[in-house]
């Protein structure tokens, strides 16, 4: 299973100027995967591009080996009439109940799944978001800022028993928070500021999984490289 992307440029129909121009990479490991940098600078325009939601680029994408490929994000909404325990229970499948019972203690809401979706604030309605989209059946979960509006410490929590619990899956998380990117990801696509020659440079990020010792010399050292691709 990989990712790969071969020369991708594109331009939104009526742009005076490209959004993005002749990127390439590849990944090869499932896991955490980030795409980094300012904001409009295209990543999620990518990251549509490789889901199949945007078409009418030039060059090539090829998910070999991956057959779902999703895309979620931050701010989506589910209807606000019924309580979110009820609408988890309706789009995911029975089979995985007992996943969705752990992965809702887990993000800290266990205290408003008899809420209404519309009584939740903006970072629990995020992640009650992104639980849904974690237990459809999928190679490839695009995660666009989807922890968005979550404190630092839910979120690591959350990244960490993601890494655990679907171990074989691709994620390509979408975020500007650089400790994060640097610490939990593996391949970290930094996109640079507009007007440098080469738009994207992938580095190497920490990758650190549950009960794994982060070592503040390595992290040190990928916040530095982050910070001089961009
Ligand atoms: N549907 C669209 N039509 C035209 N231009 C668009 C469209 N969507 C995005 N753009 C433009 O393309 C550029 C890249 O947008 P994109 O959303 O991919 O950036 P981003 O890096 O994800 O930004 P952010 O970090 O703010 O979410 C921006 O200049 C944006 O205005």
């Amino acid at each position: 299973m990989s990712i790969i992307c071969d020369n991708i440029s594109f331009t939104y129909p009526a742009a005076e100027h490209p959004t993005l121009t002749g990127i390439s990479f590849d990944l090869s490991t499932p896991g955490f995967h980030s795409f980094f940098g300012p904001s409009g600078a295209g990543k999620t325009s990518l990251a549509k591009i490789i889901t199949g939601d945007i078409g009418g680029y030039s060059g090539r994408v090829a998910t070999e080996g991956l057959k779902h490929l999703l895309y979620s994000y931050n701010k989506e909404q589910l209807p606000g009439w019924s309580n979110v325990g009820h609408h988890l229970s309706r789009v995911i499948s029975s089979s995985m109940s007992a996943e969705k019972d752990k992965l809702v203690e887990i993000f800290g809401l266990s205290d408003c799944i008899k809420s209404r979706f519309d009584q939740l604030s903006m970072g629990q309605q995020n992640r009650v978001n992104l639980i849904r989209y974690l237990l459809q059946d999928c190679d490839l979960l695009v995660m666009d800022e989807s922890l968005a509006n979550v404190d630092e410490r839910t979120r690591e929590k959350i990244i960490l028993a993601i890494k655990e619990m679907f171990p074989e899956r691709y994620f390509i998380y979408i975020s500007h928070n650089v400790m994060e990117v640097a610490k939990f990801c593996d391949s970290i696509l930094v996109f640079r500021s507009s007007g440098t020659a080469q738009q994207t440079v992938m580095i190497h990020g920490c990758n650190i999984g549950k009960k794994e010792i982060l070592s503040p010399t390595a992290l040190d050292a990928t916040l530095l490289e982050i910070m001089n691709a961009a």
